[in-house]
């Protein structure tokens, strides 16, 4: 494992950040913090890499105990929503820094610097200064400077976060790609589960302090621990005393025998682009079930129709608490 949190506790004042956290997270992966606002997730990354310290616990990275180290020596790279890039320099000396710094000699650090805006794509962006970038192009330089000193592990938080819709999706596709080509060990805090669930290897689920669990984005979407990770990691509704994912949900329009349904009334159907939300009044409570319309229009169920409802025979269900 690379980085190794054991039983670590945060509080600001009385209110409790992080409590008794304890993760493995495992070398040359992408891992995601996942969670929603917060829930501790920035305040974990920052006690990995030093910017903050914990009550109690203990962190080590390959191996290392780090709990007492400054971040300095953690061998770490940073990267945060809203990037600080020395205005004044190019993008090239932005990137060379950290070589230049620690008095790397010169022609390494032009060949490695070269290697690294070769990789995140700014070559021909060298010579400008970071206000003369894109919001997406300001992240890959910051990426770049991190990754210049080859941390053992990549620390990112939101790194694009700031950024419109577009390009956050491609700078996702863009950093998953990089991380293939140098698979550094690699920790980045997200609140968008489509985020998580594209780019991580691994998600560990982070609530009130707390871990929530910890898996692959299949394991977290197909055997969610608790209704928390399934609402959190998508779509759910409730179905008689079970919570089911909303397409998971077979509808009829005959009771079919042998099998088990929950009869209802559909109150709404409603398009939404390819698919069909259809509203159905259940066992005193509303279920939502999404359809495609090549299967509503098949089913001919629509607003006043009596139905009856099961989950898919491999549906994932939860009992309600
Ligand atoms: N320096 C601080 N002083 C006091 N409270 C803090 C401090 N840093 C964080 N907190 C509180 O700790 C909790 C966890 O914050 P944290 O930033 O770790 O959450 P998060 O999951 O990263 O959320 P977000 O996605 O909004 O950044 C929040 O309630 C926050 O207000």
């Amino acid at each position: 494992m690379s980085i190794d949190v054991r039983g670590v506790g945060k509080k600001f004042g009385d209110f409790v950040a992080l409590d008794d956290v304890s993760v493995s997270i495992p070398t040359g992966q992408l891992t995601a913090l996942l969670g929603p606002s917060g829930g501790g997730k920035s305040t974990l990354l920052r006690i990995i890499a030093g910017l903050e310290t914990a009550d109690t616990g203990t962190v080590s990275i390959e191996g290392r105990d780090a709990t007492s180290l400054p971040a300095q020596k953690r061998n770490v790279g940073f990267v945060f929503q809203h990037y600080a890039a020395f205005k004044h320099l190019s993008v090239r000396k932005n990137v060379a820094f950290g070589l230049e710094i620690r008095k790397t000699p010169k022609d390494e650090v032009r060949r490695r610097v070269d290697e690294l805006l070769a990789l995140v794509h700014l070559t021909q962006f060298a010579d400008r200064k970071p206000a003369q970038l894109s919001g997406g192009q300001r992240q890959r330089m910051a990426l770049a400077r991190a990754l210049a000193v080859q941390p053992s592990v990549l620390l990112l938080d939101e790194p694009f976060g700031a950024l419109d819709a577009k390009v956050r999706k491609e700078l996702r596709d863009w950093l998953r790609r990089l991380h293939d080509e140098i698979p550094v060990t690699t920790v980045f805090v997200t609140h968008d589960q489509e985020e998580a669930l594209e780019v991580a290897d691994e998600i560990v689920v982070i609530n009130e302090g707390r871990v929530e669990q910890v898996g692959s984005p299949d394991d977290l979407y197909d055997t969610p621990a608790n209704p928390f990770v399934m609402g959190f990691l998508g779509p759910v509704t409730t179905l008689g005393d079970r919570l089911v994912r909303p397409h998971d949900v077979h509808v009829f329009t005959e009771p079919p025998s042998g099998l088990a349904t929950v009869e209802g009334k559909v109150v709404r159907a409603l398009r939404v682009g390819y698919e069909v939300r259809l509203e159905v009044e259940a066992a005193g409570s509303r279920t939502e079930v999404t359809l495609t319309r090549a299967e509503q229009r098949a089913l001919g169920a629509s607003g006043g129709s009596t139905v009856w409802l099961r989950p898919a025979p491999d549906a994932r269900t939860l009992a309600l608490v």
